[in-house]
């Protein structure tokens, strides 16, 4: 597998990797988040249903008066029982709202049990309605019980009240075991606040219509005490148990003090006064005004147990954000430093060292040098000794080219002077050979007629020996100088030896052969050639031609020797002429 792939791979597998757990992390996180917070609201619920409970028992307390009214009834008994029955109202709407659009099991469940709830006060209200318009004789008939039915229907909305209460605080509970006694204390003290308010409610009628207890009375105060007493054990065992803070110390003591201290030992002597058939001593209003204040400490014991509980529920909340928080931020941060890890190794080690292969491998191949992508080798690491070497190898094989070339271009040079007479520039007879055998094979492929054309400069041997070696080669110069003029594409001019030249031409018939003999021939006879210093001469030339058709040819030998009889017969009829040969021309012809 390449290299870049398996980084890739694996840089992938990490990624996903390390982002699953993060997922994972911030998902639990997320759902600890969820369940405090689902526990904190049901615990508020919770003091909610406490509420409705504290105002559906208040109730009760305006509603005796109502039930016990004289005739004509007094309007401000009714607007005080309407007072309280809109309070408890209030109480119930506030607790159903906390509850709207909840799902959860404990939820529905509160939801049925304050609806119920509901429902039995209405009918415990009508009850009271319907009894306090009775007449006030039917009402308060010694051993009448009459007015004490809607107070019975009454307490049973509390205790359906309470079903809800004990629901929604479960439920916190199971969230928040470790808050479990001050919620648990909670409830106690509300279930106490509503004894302590069914104890005072016995003693209402019995003193409204001053009559003595009787025995259903003594056993329902009895059951009552026992009951209010009972709690009073649990809720300080609770606090001994969970060595409860200072608030609620004083909160208990308050209470002991004040309800445990005073309410109930007045109580027990009202009851035995009461028993006994004594006056005793003070009317409904005056016990409601002594026995119920006193009831508020229980009240605020019970929000004082609640408030640790919403206070400790609060700060783990919180402290479930914050660990979100922080476990999403380090993930984060572990997931960045690993995308940052990969970056830099792709950009630092992998890149260069793919440019690196990339820049080798050009080199080997041939196909240029890489100077555009070799970065500057600048780092003092691995891959920097990588770079300066790729750098070193781009530089060897650009000297070995540059050599290379400059060798190539002076084997050209040699071929060329090889090939060159080096006196007039025009092709040696050497490369004449060589450059001839090719046309002759061009002109043999397409049929073509050749001429072959030699001439020699006449009595040259005088100009050495009158002029001297130096004006002589002057001569050879100018010879050529002006042949090269004559000659056009398709003529091979070359300097054959000494003072003679040769010209082979392809695809030329005999008669073109022959002006183009006749045509040089004039040109140089007219021709002044000026000699180094002021001397200048005229100069002939004799030439001898020969002709044939290049497929009859096996090489230019037959057609040379030819020719230069031709020119043997110029310089013997009288030189400065043109000679054909006439074998040749005869084949041709
Ligand atoms: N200056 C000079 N002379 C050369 C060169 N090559 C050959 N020669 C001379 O050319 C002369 C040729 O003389 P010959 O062969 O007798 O012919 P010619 O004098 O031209 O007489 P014909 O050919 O019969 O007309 C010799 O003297 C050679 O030395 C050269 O490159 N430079």
């Amino acid at each position: 597998m390449r290299l870049t792939r398996l980084f890739l791979l694996t840089t992938g597998l990490l990624l996903s990797l390390v982002t699953a757990l993060l997922l994972r992390s911030v998902w639990a996180d997320w759902r600890h988040v969820d369940a405090a917070e689902l526990g904190l609201a049901a615990m508020q619920r919770a003091y909610l249903d406490m509420k409705v409970a504290e105002k559906a028992s208040a109730e009760r307390g305006p509603a005796i008066p109502v039930l016990n009214d004289t005739e004509p009834p007094d309007p401000a008994k009714r607007a005080r029982l309407e007072d309280f029955r809109r309070n408890s109202d209030a109480a119930f709407d506030q607790a159903l709202a906390a509850l709207a659009g909840s799902t959860d099991p404990a939820s529905v469940s509160a939801r049925a049990q304050l609806d119920q709830a509901r429902a039995e006060l209405a009918r415990a209200r009508v009850e009271v309605d319907r009894v306090a318009a009775l007449p006030h004789a039917e009402r308060s008939a010694p051993g009448q019980r009459i007015t004490r039915a809607p107070i019975d229907q009454m307490f049973a909305v509390i205790d359906t009240v309470q079903s809800a209460v004990t629901t929604q605080s479960a439920a916190a509970e199971a969230v928040y075991p470790e808050l479990a006694m001050p919620l648990v204390g909670a409830r106690y003290a509300a279930e106490l606040r509503e004894y302590a308010g069914r104890l005072g409610s016995q003693f209402t009628t019995p003193l409204a219509t001053q009559q003595p207890l009787g025995h259903e009375d003594e056993r329902e105060i009895a059951v009552l005490t026992g009951r209010i007493e009972q709690l009073h054990k649990l809720i300080s065992l609770q606090a001994r148990v969970s060595r409860a803070g200072a608030a609620l110390q004083a909160a208990i003591a308050t209470m002991d003090a004040r309800y445990f201290g005073t309410d109930l030992p007045f109580v027990r002597e009202l009851t035995e006064r009461g028993l006994s058939g004594q006056p005793y001593g003070m009317d409904s209003a005056a016990f409601v005004g002594r026995y119920v204040p006193p009831m508020k400490t229980i009240v605020e014991l019970r929000d004082t147990l609640f408030a640790a509980a919403r206070d400790a529920a609060t700060a783990r909340v919180a402290q479930a954000r914050r660990d979100m928080a922080i476990n999403a931020a380090l993930g984060l941060t572990v997931l960045c430093i690993e995308l940052a890890v990969f970056l830099l190794i792709r950009h630092r080690v992998l890149l260069p060292l793919l440019r690196g292969t990339q820049a080798m491998n050009t080199i080997m191949d041939g196909r240029g040098l890489p100077s555009d992508h070799l970065p500057p080798a600048t780092r003092g690491d691995e891959i920097g000794d990588m770079q300066r070497a790729v750098a070193a190898l781009r530089d060897a094989t650009l000297r070995r080219r540059t050599l290379e070339a400059e060798r190539e271009q002076l084997i050209a040079q040699l071929r060329v002077a090889s090939d060159t007479d080096f006196l007039t520039g025009l092709p040696n007879r050497r490369a004449f050979a060589e450059q001839a055998a090719r046309l002759l094979a061009q002109g043999r492929r397409h049929g073509w007629p050749l001429a072959l054309l030699v001439f020699d400069l006449d009595h040259f041997k005088r100009i050495n020996d009158l002029h001297g070696h130096p004006a002589g080669d002057a001569v050879l110069r100018a010879v050529a100088e002006q042949a090269r003029g004559q000659v056009r594409q398709g003529e091979l001019l070359a300097r054959h030896g000494g003072e003679e030249f040769i010209i082979l031409a392809v695809d030329c018939a005999p008669d073109a052969a022959g002006q183009l003999a006749e045509r040089l021939r004039r040109t140089l006879a007219d021709a002044t050639i000026m000699l180094p210093g002021e001397a200048s001469l005229r100069v002939t030339a004799s030439f001898g031609l020969a002709c044939t058709e290049a497929r009859a040819l096996a090489d230019l030998e037959d057609l040379y020797r030819d020719a230069d009889r031709a020119l043997y017969r110029a310089k013997a009829e009288g030189r400065d002429r043109v000679c054909r040969s006439e074998t040749l021309f005869k084949v041709l012809s």
